[in-house]
């Protein structure tokens, strides 16, 4: 099945998805970024941002940071380290970047930044290139 962006219910980043997070990036030299606010449907702990949607959100910047380059890619394994709370209501930004690549194995490492530029959230994933079509 060939998946266009046009036709895309991704999570992520499609406009048309209802129940999406309709993430927009920046891609800013070397850097795949997007900025976020999280809101009380967001919420894990009473007031803290979910640590599975930290991970969504880290997943699809870096994904998008590929995507940008024009390499069709999925992700199969991601790690992430949560070090400090990401408060709901105040905007955070997430970045992706390349790490390195190795035949068809790109890793890319990808963080979450508070206002005040305190790293909350690490994260390295995998990504194995595919075809361009899924
Ligand atoms: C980005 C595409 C967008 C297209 C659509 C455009 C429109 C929308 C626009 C933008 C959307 C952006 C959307 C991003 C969404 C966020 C990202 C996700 O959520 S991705 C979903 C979750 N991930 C999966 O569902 C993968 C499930 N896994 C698989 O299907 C397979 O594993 C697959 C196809 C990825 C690879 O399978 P094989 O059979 O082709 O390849 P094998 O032989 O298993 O691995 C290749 C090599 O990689 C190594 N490898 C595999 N896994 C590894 C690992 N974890 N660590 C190290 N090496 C690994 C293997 O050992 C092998 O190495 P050796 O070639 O033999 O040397």
């Amino acid at each position: 099945m060939s998946v266009e962006l046009r036709d895309s219910m991704c999570f992520g980043c499609s406009p048309q998805n209802p129940i999406g997070l309709k993430l927009k990036f920046i891609h800013d030299g070397d850097i795949c970024r997007s900025y976020f606010t999280g809101s009380r449907e967001h919420e894990g702990w009473p007031g803290i941002m979910h640590g599975g949607l930290l991970t969504t959100l880290l997943d699809e910047v870096m994904a998008q940071w590929l995507y940008e380059r024009d390499i069709m890619a999925m992700t199969v394994e991601i790690n992430v380290k949560f070090s400090k709370p990401v408060p709901i209501g105040q905007q955070f930004a997430v970045e992706g970047k390349q790490e390195s690549k190795k035949g068809r194995l790109i890793v890319l490492e990808g963080q979450v930044l508070l206002s005040d530029g305190t790293v909350a959230t690490k994260a390295t994933a995998k990504f194995i290139q595919v075809k361009n079509s899924i």
